[in-house]
């Protein structure tokens, strides 16, 4: 096998320097931060000026022991002695290339459809660039982004006709916002297979800082690694004792925990999240995420009620959460009763890691594709699930992250694991917003859960502390009704010690 580290790939662009910068400058910087091959793509230039370019660009990557491709044209990769070339669908045929340039040569193949990643692995090409990953300015592509998952299906294929044996990288609209979600979500098998890198222009050639840019592009490719690591096996004692920690870790520490929420819940959702033990914050202004963001610690998005301002301000405070790693709980309220609602969250999923989904059996059973249950308005409607802990499981594989399906009892996966919570009091569906509060609570301990490394334990603790809370709540003689439940449901969060935490837990594994 032809030694290839294609992890960070640069594809080049001579048309994108910043100012005052070479191209070979900018190659030997981004080779500094982490660039492990390059592609020089030179689409305007004569084939002169190509060679002479290659040469320079040349002199860089030997000394830095780099792999050098050429993109589509074979005449310059031979006059250079170039490792190899790049060539797309039009291009020379992958056979003709492989006679020219003979068996040592690396050959990568674009492709954009299961076909023709079949026909890159018949023809014995060397590793695939599987497009267009999110729209780009780089280049007109003529079919319009597939967005991960496609790009996920087409690998699976690509890996099946080659019996596991191929390499793959994506490319189109990746940068460091994006690039861990999309290792993450595109990788193969239930997320156990993912591809071998990114492939960046603008990312790294239209940055005035290109090894900066490429540094933090293999900070994220590190982030999306420990990712596929967080689901492993756990058995139900463990999940215990680590669920303990995690409430008593919440208490201790204080987490910003940023809303944007419905207008409905707001309040309720920012006094849960103070009675629970974190700090709440319910901007949703796109400006002030940047800034924001360097200090939160867990983001909660509930489309309950959404305007183009509030998506604008989600779009933004999710792309900052994904660069510093914070997690995100995502509750896709109503997600099916409007084709508008379910395109919305259908994006936010395609362009986002999320690291908890949360939602009642309508909700989780759309974004599953059953028809079982339907959402009319916020509410489920239908006779529900025959098996309701393989549409959670489903969801959480689907989308690489945990899934907390909501009901009398609640059903919590990330697709290996999968848990049944049977705590709670069914006062909790006489209050509006009791849905959006459980949302707040997984997102109030999910900063605690990450640093143990247990998003899936993070969920558990969330709905199991509010589920408490409402059996505490309901209990008090002084409840007697919706409007006092509301309040004693409050006190209870925060009345719930860790003591009554660990003795009423009531979970099971599935
Ligand atoms: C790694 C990688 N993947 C895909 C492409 C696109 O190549 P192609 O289809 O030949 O289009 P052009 O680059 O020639 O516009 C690529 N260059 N690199
Ligand atoms: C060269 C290229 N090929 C693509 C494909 O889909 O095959 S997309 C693309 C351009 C990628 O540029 P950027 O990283 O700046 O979005």
């Amino acid at each position: 096998m032809k030694q290839l580290d294609l992890s960070l790939y640069l594809v080049t662009d001579s048309g994108m320097l910043p100012p005052g910068k070479t191209l070979p400058q900018v190659v030997d910087e981004a080779i500094q931060g982490g660039v492990t091959v390059v592609q020089l793509r030179e689409k305007s230039a004569d084939t002169g000026n190509f060679i002479a370019t290659a040469r320079l660009v040349q002199a860089v990557t030997r000394r830095a022991n780099v792999p050098l491709l050429i993109n589509d044209r074979l005449d310059v990769a031979l006059a250079i002695d170039a490792d190899g070339v790049h060539i797309g669908q039009d291009d020379i045929p992958l056979e003709e290339a492989r006679s020219l340039l003979g068996p040592d040569k690396i050959i990568g193949v674009s492709v954009q459809t299961r076909k023709e990643a079949e026909d890159a692995v018949a023809g014995g090409a060397d590793y695939l660039g599987i497009g267009t990953c999110y729209s780009t300015t780089t280049k007109q592509v003529k079919e319009g982004p597939q967005g991960p998952a496609g790009i996920r299906d087409v690998w699976e294929r690509a890996l099946e006709a080659s019996s596991h044996t191929i390499r793959a990288v994506t490319i189109g609209g990746i940068n460091q916002f994006n690039a861990a979600h999309v290792m993450n979500y595109s990788a193969a098998f239930d997320g156990k297979v993912p591809l071998n890198g990114i492939a960046v222009v603008s990312a790294i050639m239209a940055s005035p800082t290109p090894r900066l840019a490429a540094q933090e592009l293999k900070r994220q490719l590190s982030t999306s690694s420990s990712l596929l690591e967080l689901r492993p096996h756990r058995q139900l004692e463990q999940v215990k004792q680590l669920a303990t920690e995690i409430f008593a870790k919440l208490r201790s520490t204080t987490p910003l925990v940023q809303h944007i929420t419905n207008m409905v819940v707001i309040n309720d959702c920012a006094n849960a999240c103070l009675a629970l033990g974190g700090s709440p914050v319910m901007s949703s202004e796109s400006e002030e995420q940047a800034d924001l963001s360097a200090a939160v610690s867990s983001l909660v998005v509930n489309t309950g009620t959404l305007t183009s301002a509030q998506i604008e301000g989600m779009r933004s405070a999710m792309k900052h959460a994904n660069l510093h790693n914070t997690p995100i709980t995502l509750d896709p309220v109503a997600v099916g009763a409007t084709g508008y609602r379910s395109q919305i969250v259908s994006q936010l999923l395609c362009d986002f890691r999320v690291s908890v989904i949360k939602g009642n059996a309508g909700e989780i059973g759309k974004l599953a594709g059953s028809k079982e249950v339907q959402m009319r308005g916020v509410d489920a409607v239908g006779s529900g699930f025959a098996c309701p802990e393989k549409i959670a499981q489903q969801v959480a594989l689907r989308h690489r992250c945990v899934v907390v399906m909501t009901g009398a009892e609640d059903y919590v996966s990330d697709g290996i694991n999968t848990f049944v919570v049977q705590n709670g009091h069914k006062m909790q569906g006489q209050i509006t917003g009791s849905g959006c509060m459980v949302g707040t609570a997984i997102g109030t301990f999910m900063h605690a859960a990450l640093a143990c490394k247990a998003p899936l334990v993070g969920a558990l603790v969330g709905i199991v502390a509010i589920n408490l809370a409402a059996e505490h709540a309901a209990r008090r003689p002084d409840v007697r009704g919706p409007g006092t439940f509301r309040a004693a449901f409050i006190d209870e969060m925060h009345n719930l010690t860790l003591e009554q935490f660990q003795a009423e837990m009531k979970i099971k594994q599935l």
